[in-house]
């Protein structure tokens, strides 16, 4: 069997529901001649570490907590760790072989830099993100609970989702795809989240397609 033509890394901090979308897509009509050849976590107790390792998928804990804490616990510090951090990220996806030709944020909380950016960049792989909001709306983490809030005091009708470009601005960057989801009255958030959740793992496997298409 010949080897896939597309090669994903993965980077998540928890349950990795998207990650497994994204796994059990491989291979498929959906995601055809692609894998996932990196799962890289910032959280070492990120299930989605036990979902990648269940299919036999190489995995990374990238720990921040190791950078600050070879740096003063003050502002310069704490942003001289983040800069080691993200260009040790870089590298580490630079290094790996073979490179991936997309990197996706599914579930990734952490802000990425120009020091992960701009070398990614250079190297042509193209960074994406889910992010269960509209564009322009409710960027930033917490993005879910923000919107059933709105819904609540400000009347706010629909929320969404979409798979985004990342550039160093958060959730700025151009949609990919997206989907509005329309806000129920009296809905508890837990059923937002369930309800939103199913439509992010859809709409991963679309974006990731539609990205490594283009
Ligand atoms: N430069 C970019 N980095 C990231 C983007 C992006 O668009 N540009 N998307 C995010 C994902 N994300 C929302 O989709 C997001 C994740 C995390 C945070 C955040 O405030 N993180 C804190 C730490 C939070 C924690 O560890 O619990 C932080 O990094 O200080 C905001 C938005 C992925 N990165
Ligand atoms: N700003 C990004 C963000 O808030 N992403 C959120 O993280 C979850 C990860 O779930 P998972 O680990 O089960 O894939 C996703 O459901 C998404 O709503």
């Amino acid at each position: 069997m010949t080897d896939p033509k597309f090669n994903l890394t993965v980077l998540i901090s928890g349950n990795g529901s998207n990650l497994q979308a994204l796994i059990d897509a491989c291979g498929t009509s959906a995601l055809p001649s692609t894998r996932i050849t990196h799962v890289i976590s910032n959280r070492i107790k990120a299930y989605g570490l036990t979902r990648a390792k269940n299919a036999s998928i190489p995995t990374t804990y990238h720990n921040l907590v190791a950078y600050k804490s070879k740096h003063p616990s003050n502002p310069e510090g704490i942003a001289a760790a983040r800069t080691e951090y993200d260009a040790d990220l870089a590298k580490l996806i630079l290094d790996s072989n073979p490179r991936p030709d997309v990197i996706v944020c599914a579930g990734w909380m952490h802000i990425l830099t120009p020091d992960f950016l701009n070398p990614i960049a250079e190297a042509g792989i193209k960074v994406i993100n889910l992010h269960p909001a509209l564009p322009g709306e409710f960027a930033g983490a917490g993005a879910i609970e923000r919107a059933w809030e709105a819904g609540r005091k400000e009347g706010l009708k629909r929320t969404g989702v979409m798979i985004h470009e990342v550039i160093a601005e958060v959730d700025a960057g151009d949609a990919i795809v997206t989907a509005e989801v329309p806000l129920k009255e009296a809905e508890t958030l837990d059923d937002l989240e369930e309800r939103i959740h199913k439509i992010e793992h859809e709409l991963i496997v679309e974006g990731t397609r539609k990205t490594l298409e283009s």
